[in-house]
């Protein structure tokens, strides 16, 4: 019996995400309201100038940006600084909106850290259970992983910190612990911020491993890291982005090699 395309959706290699010639821009309110000049001579200036609002002005962090993601591809997002990683994880996880384009997703992108909303006057432990039950977990569920949880985020190990409110923690605990909550749970496509850099070198060896178990139950990951080395062992497919364009798409060790190159050399 032939297949119906939902059915043929949910086979290995089916598309998850599809970014179709993707603009995006922030409009910044407000800003060099005070450069230079007095602000309201500068703020005057501009009026008589646009004959707009005082002070808007725009970035435009992604330009013509297209690919096609697939079920268990684990694709990495390297690029230097501000060349627009950051901005385009949060368009595909559909909290920014795009100028020109579009993005399709097949199931719930999850920003790993933003959907888990941690509460810095709560301890790790009920962050836990509302992390969880945030992502959709039961209370049950909750329950049964919730020492799993933080055992893996390892904020224990040095005192029992799951006790104490979050504002007590180092950054690296709390992003961690985010880690930790975000990846308890299957995710048709997941997004991972720079979640590696962050852990000594035995917690993202647990991460790293995390991750290829969550790419083998058939989601899609995504990760932005500077760590070349994290990118090397948990991706097949990386996505080279530089002042928000594409500049290349293809395996992690031929990509690697051209942004090492250019990285090395002097910009
Ligand atoms: N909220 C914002 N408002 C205005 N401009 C922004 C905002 N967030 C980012 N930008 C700008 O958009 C561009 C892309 O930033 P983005 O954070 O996506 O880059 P990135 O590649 O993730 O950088 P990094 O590696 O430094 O984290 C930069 O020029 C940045 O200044």
């Amino acid at each position: 019996m032939a297949e119906t395309p939902q059915v043929q959706g949910r086979e290995h290699n089916a598309p998850t995400v599809i970014v179709d010639a993707v603009d995006i821009v922030y409009r910044v309110q407000g800003a060099g309201a005070t450069a230079g000049r007095g602000a309201a001579t500068a703020a005057l200036g501009r009026i008589l100038r646009r004959g707009g609002t005082p002070g808007a002005r725009t970035v435009h962090a992604v330009r013509n940006v297209s690919f096609t993601a697939r079920k268990g591809e684990a694709i990495g997002l390297i690029g230097t600084n501000g060349s627009g990683k950051s901005t385009l994880l949060k368009a595909v996880a559909g909290l920014l909106p795009v100028e020109r384009g579009r993005i399709f997703t097949d199931g719930q992108p999850s920003l790993l850290g933003v959907n888990a909303a941690l509460m810095n006057d709560l301890t790790g432990e009920r962050n836990v259970h509302l992390g969880g039950l945030a992502m959709g977990m039961s209370r049950e569920q909750v329950k049964e992983r919730c020492q799993e949880i933080v055992d893996f985020s390892g904020i224990n190990e040095k005192g029992d910190f799951s006790t104490l409110p979050m504002r007590t923690y180092s950054s690296g605990m709390a992003a961690r612990l985010r880690f930790s909550i975000g990846s308890a749970k299957d995710h048709d496509v997941l997004l991972i911020d720079e979640a590696l850099a962050t852990g000594d070198r035995s917690f993202q060896k647990r991460s790293e491993a995390r991750i290829r178990e969550l790419r083998e139950r058939a989601g899609t990951v995504f990760l932005v890291s500077h760590n070349n080395k994290s990118i090397r062992d948990t991706c097949d497919r990386v996505l080279w982005l530089e002042r928000g364009e594409l500049r290349m798409d293809g395996p992690t060790a031929d990509v690697l090699k051209e942004y090492e190159r250019y990285t090395n050399q002097d910009r």
